[in-house]
């Protein structure tokens, strides 16, 4: 009988791949999973857990919960080098592959299962879809809108919306195809 592999863990590095970016991953349904820490030493699930705990907090103790993970926010922000907000809109299931210099502002908006990866910076005025990877480095120069599925290649700095099922890369970032995502 053959034996049943488990799935490769999805990587930060594979999943901007053409051949990766299928529908299989979802534009409005957040996928928790991918904010899970699968090693001890995780610093960027350490620091989106805070965020999320900081946000979930209720009850009669919220304040004293939050102070908690404010403190937790503040010592995973220094230990990553990024800087997001704790009051960041940001949905679900996020992956940071590695977060060393990402900047968010507070009022941007992030869509379900996105990626950023390092060195990323997302200004003020930017609303993200769903399921949009960023390549390192990538600038977003809102005030401007990100569709859904949409790939943004390295080092691009994006000064204007960008239509769903696009990819674009360069400095002003231009669409490199038009492909839908099935
Ligand atoms: C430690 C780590 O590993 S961290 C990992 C960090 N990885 C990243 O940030 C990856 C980001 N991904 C990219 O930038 C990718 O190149 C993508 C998503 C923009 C495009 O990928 P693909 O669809 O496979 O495009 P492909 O590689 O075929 O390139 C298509 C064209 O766009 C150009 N292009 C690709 N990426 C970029 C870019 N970032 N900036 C400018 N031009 C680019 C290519 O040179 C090529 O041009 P040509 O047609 O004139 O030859």
């Amino acid at each position: 009988m053959p034996v049943q592999r488990k799935p490769a863990r999805l990587r930060g590095q594979d999943i901007v791949k053409k051949e990766d970016f299928t529908g299989a991953v979802s534009a409005t349904e957040p996928d928790w999973s991918r904010e899970r820490a699968e090693r001890l030493w995780s610093p960027s699930h350490r620091l989106l857990k805070s965020i999320r705990r900081y946000q979930a907090a209720s009850g009669p103790f919220k304040k004293i919960i939050q102070a908690y993970w404010v403190f937790q926010h503040r010592f995973w922000s220094i230990v990553t080098a990024a800087d997001i907000p704790i009051n960041s809109r940001i949905g679900g299931g996020l992956l940071l592959p590695h977060p060393t210099g990402v900047v968010v502002h507070p009022e941007s908006i992030i869509g379900p299962n996105c990626l950023l990866f390092q060195q990323v910076t997302v200004s003020g005025g930017v609303e993200i879809g769903g399921h949009v990877d960023i390549g390192a480095g990538a600038k977003l120069i809102g005030p401007l809108k990100i569709g859904d599925h949409v790939r943004i290649g390295a080092n691009a700095v994006v000064t204007s919306d960008v239509a769903s099922g696009t990819t674009v890369a360069g400095v002003p970032a231009r669409v490199l195809n038009t492909g839908a995502i099935d």
